[in-house]
């Protein structure tokens, strides 16, 4: 089979392919009938190497296919987008409404507040909560408020992840002299838990809300969970595993349909709008996803070995980022730039060599592609299908928009391939930055900004060139979300790195400028992760004169908590078949089941 049609057609006549021949075996490509059946546990043989390609030495990660059959995500079952549903959940959506404007107590209130987030249904009442809040955070009059653990730490976290900035004084009714909590509240299963959920809104510099974490995440690993009421137990669980604060928000609400199912004092009408809302979004996200799928086999990228075959995995890391219904072209575009950006990162740390790359770089930088048969045949695709893609999506937003975003996504893309090409030649020259010089670097090189872009300009109706330009220039914000993800990604993935043969790491960087063990210098980038999402918990409500900011801020958050999620128990990129995979059968493709 000739290159992938897409991959050609940007080929100048001159030095399209004739004698480069892929050698490819079709997967067999199974219809299926319950959502497990999408994965498929085929192989594909190995492309053939063209002459150019075979004349030169090269490391091979042996990437692990796709678990995903693309025939079948390209027919995913839709059953959710019909009318009857959206009609159903307008009047559900109407009940709740009216919920908010119940005559209840305030921690009540709160945690009406609190389940409807978690439920995932948020978005669909921004103003309820912006108005309830806002009559909270001025009454300060209800002594439960004041005296309960419980209490106070629910309003701290809801404030503040509303914007309030709520002083961690608040606390301190709960300390003693010594500045520690009251060894007393270690009874207080419900408080220490809400105090631990509240403790992830601190900022830098808080030391009280510091202590809350330390002394809460103690008491609460402490504990004999067989000893406490069985919901709480399992919000226990569930919150050392991860806090809210850092869960992408539909995983979240998958998980805890099932837990307030369980709850004595469940509202039924807030439960079914949940279930049934989840469901219609999800088959929205089924049809993207399918779209997506035919783009990436048109593409003929699923028939490349040499880089990640992670399409589905690359959408709902898109849906993690801006899950809501009316971002389609967000999570669509944002997806193929996520692939563009896998598929480069792989040619610079496995298949280039550093002369092959430091040319690479120069047609990234230079945006041209003149004389592009400089390079081997599949960089050359490769670099085609960044370039034309970017270039495609720049065109849509012209057509649609009226904006020209091309010069700001060529930029990033030039300083990503800057920062990769860096990585190459220390890899290449053994050198090993310091930690600061490569955490400096690994923002940049890990590909979150170009993700970062989007989420501005394919998110708001009117983007500006101010706007533009801003988000370009890489806020503080912005910055944050990147570093998180550089960090986790580096936490979970540097050991298969280095032993295929890669630049150093974040870790390996710490460990070779300090002399520290691996497990101190685990411990010392988990608080530079958390170090950083303090920064980025002040940037997200920092005032911005541009319109059209929330979903950009949003995503700076999501991005993060994506990459707490995805990279938690190992590299779910590289190697997608257990959490990763367990995570997008629950969310992506199967529908909650309504009674
Ligand atoms: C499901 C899941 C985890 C998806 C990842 C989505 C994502 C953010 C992709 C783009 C960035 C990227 C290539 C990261 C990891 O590569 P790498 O580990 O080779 O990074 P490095 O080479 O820069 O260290
Ligand atoms: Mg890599």
């Amino acid at each position: 089979m000739a290159l992938p049609a897409l991959l050609t057609n940007f080929l100048p006549s001159s030095i399209r392919p004739n004698q480069h021949s892929f050698l490819l075996v079709s997967r067999p490509c199974s219809s299926f009938s319950s959502p497990s059946a999408i994965s498929s546990g085929a192989r594909f043989a190995k492309c053939s190497l063209t002459i150019e390609d075979q004349d030169t030495a090269r490391r091979s990660a042996n990437w692990k296919p796709s678990v995903w059959d693309y025939g079948s995500v390209q027919s995913l079952n839709t059953d959710f987008a019909e009318d009857k549903y959206t009609e159903q959940v307008q009047r559900l959506k109407e009940e709740v409404k009216g919920l908010f404007h119940k005559e209840i107590n305030q921690v009540a209130k709160l945690e009406f507040i609190d389940v409807v987030q978690r439920l995932g249904l948020g978005y669909h009442f921004e103003t309820d909560i912006k108005n309830a809040l806002s009559s909270i955070y001025n009454n300060t009059e209800d002594a439960q408020l004041s005296d309960d653990l419980y209490a106070v730490s629910l309003r701290f976290r809801l404030l503040r992840q509303h914007g309030y900035n709520l002083q961690q004084d608040v606390f301190q009714r709960f300390m003693n002299k010594m500045g520690t909590f009251n060894e007393s509240l270690k009874e207080d299963v419900r408080g220490l838990l809400s105090l631990y959920e509240a403790s992830f809104h601190g900022l830098e510099g808080e030391t009280i809300v510091d202590e809350a974490w330390n002394f809460a995440s103690k008491h609460l690993k402490d504990l004999n969970l067989d000893e406490v009421p069985a919901n709480l137990a399992s919000n226990v669980s569930h919150a050392l595993d991860m806090p809210i604060h850092w869960r992408p928000n539909r995983l979240e609400a998958r998980w805890f349909m099932d837990t307030y199912e369980k709850q004595q004092d469940k509202i039924p009408c807030l439960l079914r709008f949940a279930k049934v809302d989840f469901n219609i979004v999800q088959s929205i996200h089924k049809k993207e996803v399918s779209n997506m799928a035919r783009w990436w086999v048109e593409l003929g990228a699923n028939k490349m070995t040499f880089f990640r075959d992670r399409l589905v995995e690359h959408y709902f890391w898109c849906c993690a980022m801006v899950f809501e219904p009316q971002y389609t072209e967000f999570r669509e575009m944002t997806t193929k730039l996520t692939c563009m950006v896998t598929l480069i990162d792989d040619v610079y740390d496995v298949y280039g060599t550093l002369e092959e790359l430091e040319v690479l770089t120069d047609f990234i930088v230079r945006w041209d592609i003149t004389d592009v048969d400089k390079l081997p045949l599949k960089i050359r695709a490769c670099f085609l299908a960044l370039y034309n893609t970017t270039n495609e999506i720049g065109y849509w937003m012209m057509r649609e928009r009226g904006i020209n975003p091309i010069p700001h996504m060529r930029k990033v893309w030039a300083d990503e391939c800057k920062a990769y090409i860096k990585e190459a030649r220390w890899y290449n020259k053994g050198i090993k930055p310091t930690l600061d010089e490569y955490v400096d670097n690994g923002v940049t090189s890990i590909g979150g900004l170009i993700m970062l872009l989007g989420s501005y300009f394919l998110t708001t109706d009117k983007p500006t060139e101010e706007g533009l330009d801003y988000v370009s220039n890489i806020p503080s914000v912005m910055h944050c979300s990147a570093k998180i993800l550089r960090l986790n990604n580096d936490l979970s993935t540097s050991s298969y790195e280095l032993a295929r043969g890669d630049n150093f790491k974040a870790l390996e960087c710490h460990m070779n400028e300090t002399g520290a063990s691996e497990e101190a210098t685990r411990e010392h980038i988990k608080h530079l992760v958390r170090k950083t999402w303090k920064r980025m918990n002040r940037d997200v409500f920092e005032d911005y004169p541009y319109s059209g900011f929330g979903p950009f801020l949003g995503a700076c958050l999501n991005l993060a908590r994506a990459s707490q999620c995805f990279y938690q128990y190992g590299d779910g990129h590289g190697l997608p078949d257990h959490e990763t995979k367990a995570h997008i059968v629950s969310a992506l493709f199967d529908p909650v089941p309504l009674d």
